[in-house]
């Protein structure tokens, strides 16, 4: 379809006939548009010979579309081998609003001009029939058109046009409200020159001539929230969305007027069943929350579209979050446990996916459970930048490196509670739970009751929290002191030491002892409060913005607060996988033979209080592999910010437990949050690996050790 510029008025005029015959136009319906259009161009034939008289078809379609494509015969242009064409052409005034110059020649503004020609509705027709006078079968011949018009490479891609599940255009998107997305629900009277917010679309809008319009469609953006939210509750988790599908790609229409307006329309898409338009307040704050609440400091890979992708997730987040409460609530009435189908899930995958991998790595000597765990170390899993939790917390937790160094945190699965990996013995049944250990009989929040209830025993009659959510002050600086000063405190011994037994079995060394630790004890499943009992804090999740950083001071990745906090905040759990004592010395022995740091914590607290125990009911966990964002925590010697609590939460044997983070001081914005590991550096027959202390404390334990290894290699090139 090439067109030739050069040629009588009459000749241009059979060329372009000719043109649009293989799109089905008669010469007809071409003549009266061409006429049209040579008026408001002023005969400036170029215009409409571009792009292989791509703004012909366009004017002829959209015509149609508006009812004008069956104009009166006028004797116009005749040409050879049809009707002659004659129209009675409208007025400028009835198709384009008042007269004005035509625009002699930017690409943007013909186009613009021709659309409003073409496109704009009759004043007369109600807002709705404006909204939707293109009939879907119309739609589908202008895609046609639009591949007929395209270069060829393009013509086959849109020959099989995308899916597109949303359309402003057709009738059913009033249902959802589409024009709210873009204006003001205060009702502001608009002088804008655009049209009202309930018909406003870009292609549609009947301004001033010289507006421009741009659009960018199905823009690559990088996965955000949704696919993980989706799981989220296919799996019976915390939060999320349900069946949020996730936008195949933003289309994104800016148009100006000649009145120096701006108007931009974002088109995304869900199933419109479950759809209710959110308030455009709540989208922005949720986008604020999201983008800047969440990073403070911009990710590397922020950019414009990424936020408004943001806009268009919230939107329909909010817009569906009805239909997700239904099933939350159904969710945890039927499942009680927040994670464990999601974690089992991921297991599963992974051991799937690494099954091959293990014995190819060279891990022969391992269990093939271990040697899968092994092989995902040497795996890239995908982080998320915006969320490392994928969806799984409550709130986003960004991923920020400000450095050129590494790019990502090592590979890990996400999971936001505790998994058993393999042989790990925990009793978690409601039976298990005795009358002293729950509150069957309370109501709403224990906190606010006349009494403490059954679940505030453990903690000496006065439950471990304050009404405002804060981990009592005297309970901080116990575990605190218990971590640091483990001498001071109070130690059980068992008769033959599980932990020992693992690291020997054949002839195990005596316990070196378990601290006697303070519990908190939550309120749980066979109590009769709400999920709201301020007894109920670590169950809930974190609460707090987060950030995951580079440090930049040779401690690799670390986790900050965004958020002042006070004493006794609730940060997160150390969640892992809950291995036996037996299953960690062989990880703990493949991790030396490959070089690897890992940071277990062993659950001892429960250890000597039932005489002897069987290998797999003595525990610990390890976030290397499986973790949430507490596999982050770096150490800091004697005066990190953060305390390490022993938490109760199903069950009351203290052989299973949580792990829960509180701030043991208060914190700063952006201040990195840490804890003392309880590390003794000098101890050679530590079972792990150990690094070399860089947290900078004034009381640091590793740095002697880092001087005396310096003082000893000055000796010995001293003495070569
Ligand atoms: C539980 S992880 C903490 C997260 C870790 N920084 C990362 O990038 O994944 C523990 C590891 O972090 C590093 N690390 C933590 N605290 C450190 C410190 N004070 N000095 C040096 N390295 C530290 C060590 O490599 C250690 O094995």
């Amino acid at each position: 379809m090439g067109s030739s510029r050069a040629g009588t008025k009459k000749e241009r005029a059979q060329r372009a006939v000719t043109a649009m015959k293989p799109l089905g136009f008669s010469s007809r319906q071409c003549g009266a548009v061409l006429r049209r259009l040579l008026d408001v161009f002023d005969n400036n034939w170029a215009l409409i010979e571009d792009e292989n008289y791509r703004v012909l078809a366009d004017a002829i379609l959209d015509a149609q579309a508006n009812g004008n494509g069956e104009p009166e015969e006028i004797d116009a242009f005749p040409v050879e081998g049809g009707p002659s064409t004659s129209f009675a052409a409208p007025t400028r005034e009835d198709s384009l609003g008042p007269p004005s110059p035509p625009s002699p020649s930017p690409r943007a503004e013909r186009h613009a001009a021709t659309r409003e020609l073409a496109i704009s509705p009759r004043p007369d027709s109600p807002p709705q029939a404006r909204a939707s006078t293109r009939a879907p079968g119309k739609k589908r011949r202008k895609q046609t058109i639009d591949a007929y018009l395209q270069p060829v490479e393009e013509a086959v891609f849109l020959r099989e046009p995308k899916h597109e599940p949303f359309d402003m255009d057709e009738s059913r998107c009033h249902d959802v409200q589409p024009g709210l997305i873009g204006s003001s629900q205060r009702g502001e009277a608009s002088n804008s020159g655009f049209q009202e917010q309930s018909d406003w679309n870009p292609k549609k809008s009947s301004g001033t001539r010289n507006r421009a319009i741009q659009h960018s469609r199905n823009m690559e953006i990088p996965t955000l929230s949704v696919e993980p939210t989706s799981n989220t509750l296919n799996n019976g988790t915390r939060s999320g969305v349900e069946n949020v599908q996730q936008a195949p790609g933003l289309d994104i229409d800016v148009a100006s007027s000649a009145a120096g307006d701006v108007k931009m329309s974002l088109k995304c898409s869900v199933d419109p069943s479950k759809f209710r338009m959110p308030a455009l307040e709540a989208v922005f704050k949720m986008v604020g929350d999201k983008c800047l609440g969440s990073c403070k400091v911009l990710p590397r890979d922020f950019s414009v579209a990424r936020l408004m992708t943001e806009i268009c997730q919230c939107v329909l987040q909010l817009g569906t979050e009805h239909t997700l409460e239904r099933n939350t609530q159904s969710d945890i009435v039927g499942n009680g446990s927040r994670s464990e189908d999601g974690g089992n899930r991921k297991q599963k995958a992974a051991e799937e996916s690494f099954v091959s991998n293990g014995s190819e790595s060279g891990l022969v000597n391992s269990t093939p459970a271990q040697q899968q765990h092994l092989a995902l170390a040497t795996l890239k899993t995908d982080h998320d930048v915006m969320d490392i939790s994928k969806g799984e917390e409550k709130i986003r937790i960004s991923i920020v490196n400000e450095f050129d160094s590494e790019k990502f945190p090592p590979s890990f699965y996400y999971i936001p509670e505790n998994v058993v990996f393999q042989n790990a013995l925990i009793d978690m049944s409601l039976a298990k739970i005795g009358g002293e250990d729950c509150c069957p009989d309370c109501f709403g929040n224990c906190l606010s009751a006349p009494e403490p209830c059954a679940c505030a025993r453990e903690t000496g009659g006065e439950y471990a929290y304050t009404p405002e959510g804060l981990l009592r002050p005297a309970f901080v600086d116990e575990c605190v002191s218990a971590n640091l000063f483990p001498a001071e405190h109070q130690k059980v011994f068992c008769e033959t030491c599980p932990l020992e037994r693992s690291r020997n079995k054949a002839s195990p060394e005596p316990c070196r002892g378990h601290l006697v630790r303070k519990f908190i004890k939550e309120c749980w499943n066979k109590c009769g409060c709400n999920m709201q009992c301020g007894n109920r804090v670590v169950q809930r999740g974190i609460t707090s913005n987060l950030q995951v950083f580079f440090t930049g001071e040779g401690t690799g990745w670390g986790l900050r607060t965004l958020d002042e906090l006070p004493k006794g905040s609730f940060i997160c759990e150390y969640a892992g996988e809950i291995l036996t004592s037996a299953e960690l010395h062989e990880r703990a022995v493949q991790n030396m033979q490959n070089d690897r740091y890992a940071h277990p914590m062993i659950l001892d607290a429960g250890l000597c209080s039932e005489g002897l125990l069987k290998d797999k009911e003595a525990l610990c966990l390890d976030g290397t592999f499986y973790g949430n964002v507490g596999r982050f925590i770096n150490h800091r010697c004697c005066d990190a910010n953060l305390a390490v609590v022993p938490v109760e939460v199903e069950t009351p044997d203290h052989r299973y437990y949580h792990l829960a983070f509180f701030t043991s001081k208060k914190v700063e914005v952006f201040e990195e949050l840490t804890w003392d590991y309880g590390i003794d550096f000098e101890d050679k027959n530590r079972p792990v690996k150990m690094f070399e202390c860089l947290c900078g404390s004034r009381y640091c334990r590793g740095r002697g050790r880092r001087h005396l290894r310096k003082r000893s290699i000055v000796a010995a090139a001293a003495a070569e």
